[in-house]
């Protein structure tokens, strides 16, 4: 054989080796979660182009198709404030929350429920009949309560936003049971039956809990929870949930319900929390099947990990 010859031989042998090894590597979190439940709550600002949207829907069907059981509950807050351009009205946002009239929460109904949700059921049931839609209004997966913002210490009324107050997993887990993966859009009726916007993180942390998930993975436009946002070597690997709680009130924007979310989770029994960047293609796979893991973990702080 001449000189080239080998050189390329070799070659295709440490590519065989890398891949065997990333396939390999993934083997102990197989077997860990097989049977898991993983909520996933994919953001908006994650959903940036077709590639990563539908790099996120293989990941779900690869995650359904490894044993676990995962369940998504998504965002769309960019896609709302685009709608409400659109119709020329505007939208302002409170505390990280929406600023909701009863105008305003149509848009969001229909944004969630008809749009973003249509969209992400059809990129994952490219792959077969798995996905299936379900808001908080479907078989009272939600019971809303309105919620105020906080905005510089002071409670501010943001107009028919909810709080989770109640939640009912049965829905969720019939789909769940039939090897299914619900795609859970977050509007929710109050006791009353009028219907609330429910910021999606908060609506994750809530689904998370009553479902006692193994994993919550939040997907947003960053690497993770900074200590000191912006600065971006204050990444923070992880940390355990009454740091969290410490930090709570020094966070801004988004960071706050999608924190909040991790906190209850974790108080709520679930393992482990996880803030992942959300512009990387698969990150979840990353974060479920690799050692290292990405971005942000939160974990109890009875536990060392
Ligand atoms: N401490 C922090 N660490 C990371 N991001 C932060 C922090 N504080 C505020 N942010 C902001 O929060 C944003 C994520 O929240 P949000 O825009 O609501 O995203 P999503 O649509 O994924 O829910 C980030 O893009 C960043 O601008
Ligand atoms: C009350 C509130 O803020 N609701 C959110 C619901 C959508 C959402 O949470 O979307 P992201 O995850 O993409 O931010 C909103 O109206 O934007």
């Amino acid at each position: 054989m001449n000189r080239e010859a080998l050189i390329s031989a070799d070659e295709r042998l440490e590519t065989a080796a890398e891949k065997a090894g990333v396939l390999i590597e993934a083997l102990p979190w197989l077997q860990r979660f097989h049977g898991a439940t993983v909520v996933v709550k994919y953001g908006g600002n994650a959903m940036v182009d077709d590639r990563l949207k539908q790099a996120f829907a293989d990941d779900m069907v690869f995650l359904r198709l490894a044993g676990l059981r995962p369940v998504v509950v998504h965002g769309g807050g960019p896609q709302i404030s685009a709608m409400l351009g659109r119709l020329g009205m505007t939208g302002e946002f409170k505390g990280g929350l929406r600023v909701t009239t009863p105008e305003t929460m149509d848009v969001v109904r229909m944004v969630l429920v008809g749009q973003v949700s249509r969209e992400l059921v059809g990129l994952i049931n490219a792959h077969g009949p798995y996905a299936v839609g379900i808001s908080g209004e479907d078989a009272r997966l939600f019971t809303a309560e309105r919620k105020q913002a906080t905005v510089d210490g002071e409670p501010v009324d943001i107009g028919l936003v909810g709080e989770v107050a109640a939640v009912n997993p049965d829905a969720v887990l019939d789909i769940v049971n039939a090897g299914r993966i619900p795609v859970v859009s977050t509007v929710a009726p109050d006791i009353d039956g009028v219907v609330h916007n429910v910021n999606a993180d908060t609506a994750a942390g809530a689904l998370a809990a009553a479902l006692g998930a193994e994993k919550l993975v939040v997907l947003t436009d960053v690497e993770g929870l900074y200590a000191n946002w912006p600065d971006r070597s204050s990444l923070i690997d992880r940390l355990d949930v009454r740091r969290l709680e410490q930090l709570l009130p020094g966070l801004a924007s988004g960071m706050i319900p999608k924190m909040e979310a991790c906190v209850r989770a974790i108080r709520g029994g679930v393992r482990r929390a996880h803030v992942i960047d959300g512009r990387i293609a698969h990150s979840v796979l990353l974060e479920v099947f690799t050692s290292r893991g990405i971005g942000t973990m939160v974990f109890p702080e009875t536990e060392q990990p």
